[in-house]
């Protein structure tokens, strides 16, 4: 099968569903009503205590760029079936809405709205698929790499996992979030130059493999590059690796700049022993033990525990596949709607399952963060025309579990929504990634350690104002109402 149809813009980047329903809101007429959507995840990934929020810059070229394409246009009559009369809707239509998002590298929490889109019903419908596809990678990635980031501490990460990513964006905007988290350079040369991430690397068993002998290879290597990082195990690491590294590198002296060596299969701990007291008795006390092979954050924690002695992690199919956690799961909910009469009306969905009870409405995000520790207290979601900045003491209690409640006073109640889109038009400006990174290694300061350890963290707190909750409980009731008066016709 193949396709005679230019892949030229990224607005059938959608589901079916999504088109299908914008027909049905166009043909009744109600496809321009405002509607507000909120996206989020249920469930925090990797068992961790928080997330790291990562993916707003490629919404944002996506939202600039939204268009159908006369490509898209032609495939969606020709192959799909749709009308001329809904096609031309489609061929004019643009992002035109308001988004108030995170910023990449907030801390997030479940259950918060991440980013939250007000445009009209058609438009909201349209992005969903690809907002989402955006976040759930992005920001799973993020995390992972925070997680990593949080076990390493000092030592430098490097990311590898390019070979095994899911295909090539996922390699590229992977090695991008993992930035986010913390990692501070990628091998892949695509996201350096798209990114400006540092990008670093080693050599591979292949080069040595090409020569002779690793004496050769490391030569031959080091003829052409300066900085030398040589893999010592291709045969054997201890007999010959890393006396061969060393003997290269006595050789050469200043002629390179001799960055160490790579260990990539064995006992890491051991090897990683014995390779520092070679290295330091041959006086290279300066000269970085990179390691790789099958890393993460429960083989790093348990190499530091066996005292290996490494200075730079590289971290590749764990890391850009999220590989325990394959899934962040977020998703996209319509929270309010403009009605007949022009006004906006909250709108719910039920579950039998309490956590997946929607909470409707126009609403706001704030990190509460007690002014005398600078420490969240947690995260408070009000309605729209609360202003919690103004108020001296705040009544915080758990969504679901109510009895559990704290009040809050002397806090500073921060708002997590950056207004980045207004109108259809992109009013934020992308900050560097090293200053993302910065921005989420210094939030996590925010945080207690309880929140932060990777093993069975304490929950943060993400509570509802009272506000929000009894209108949360008004909307149950009302549909709790309409069920019974059908169930009883
Ligand atoms: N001291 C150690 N403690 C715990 N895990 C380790 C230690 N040393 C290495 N590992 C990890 O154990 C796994 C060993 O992988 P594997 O069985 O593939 O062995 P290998 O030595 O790498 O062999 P290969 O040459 O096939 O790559 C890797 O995930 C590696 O990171
Ligand atoms: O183990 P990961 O965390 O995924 O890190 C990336 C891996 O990719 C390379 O191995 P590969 O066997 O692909 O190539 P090589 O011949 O260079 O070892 C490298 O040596 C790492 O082991
Ligand atoms: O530069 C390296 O050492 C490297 C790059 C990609 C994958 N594994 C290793």
């Amino acid at each position: 099968m193949s396709s005679i149809y230019s892949d030229d813009s990224l607005a059938l980047h959608t589901d079916l569903y999504q088109i299908n329903m914008t027909e049905s809101y166009w043909a009744d007429g109600i496809h321009e009503r405002k509607a507000v959507f909120e996206l989020f995840f249920r469930n925090l990934p990797f068992g961790n205590g928080y997330a790291i929020f990562a993916g707003l810059e490629r919404i944002l070229d996506y939202l600039k760029d939204f268009h159908f394409s006369e490509s898209d246009i032609a495939y969606l009559k020709e192959e799909l079936g749709f009308q001329d009369d809904f096609l031309s809707y489609l061929k004019g239509l643009r992002f035109t809405g308001d988004v108030y998002s995170m910023v990449e590298g907030e801390l997030v929490f479940a259950n918060e709205p991440i980013l939250r889109v007000e445009t009209t019903l058609a438009e909201a419908q349209l992005i969903e698929t690809a907002l989402l596809n955006i976040v759930n990678f992005q920001t799973l990635i993020a995390t992972k790499a925070s997680r990593i980031k949080q076990v390493v501490k000092d030592d430098v990460v490097m990311e590898f996992g390019s070979r095994r990513a899911h295909e090539m964006d996922a390699a590229v905007w992977g090695a991008r979030a993992a930035v986010i988290g913390g990692v501070e350079a990628t091998s892949n040369v695509r996201a350096g130059k798209r990114f400006g991430i540092p990008v670093a690397g080693t050599h591979a068993h292949s080069l040595v493999q090409a020569y002779k002998s690793e004496y050769e290879a490391f030569h031959s290597y080091a003829r052409r590059h300066k900085d030398c990082v040589f893999l010592v195990d291709t045969y054997n690491t201890l007999k010959i690796g890393i006396p061969t590294a060393i003997q290269v590198a006595k050789e050469l002296g200043d002629k390179i700049n001799f960055i160490g060596i790579r260990l990539d299969s064995g006992d890491i701990a051991f090897l990683s022993k014995e390779a520092r007291r070679m290295l330091d008795n041959a006086g290279f006390t300066e000269a970085k033990i990179v390691v790789s092979n099958d890393l993460d954050e429960y083989t790093i924690l348990n190499l530091k525990a066996q005292g290996a002695k490494v200075d730079v992690w590289g971290i590749g199919t764990k890391l850009i596949t999220a590989y325990d956690q394959p899934a962040l799961g977020a998703v996209y909910k319509i929270v309010a709607i403009e009605n007949e009469k022009g006004e906006m009306e909250d709108t719910i969905k039920i579950s039998s399952n309490v956590e997946k009870v929607t909470t409707p409405g126009q609403k706001k995000l704030y990190r509460i963060i007690d002014r005398e520790n600078g420490k969240a207290e947690g995260d408070y979601i009000t309605m729209y025309d609360e202003d919690p900045t103004t108020e001296k003491r705040i009544k915080m209690f758990h969504p679901v579990h109510t009895f559990i409640s704290k009040f809050v006073t002397n806090f500073d109640a921060v708002n997590l929504h950056t207004k980045v889109v207004e109108g259809g038009n992109v009013i934020y400006t992308n900050p560097d990634l090293n200053e993302m990174r910065d921005y989420a290694h210094n939030n996590l300061h925010l945080l207690w350690d309880e929140y932060k350890r990777s093993l069975n963290p304490e929950e943060y707190p993400v509570d509802l104002s009272q506000k929000c909750w009894d209108n949360k409980m008004r909307n149950i009731r009302e549909v709790q109402d309409k069920v019974d008066e059908f169930s009883t016709r």
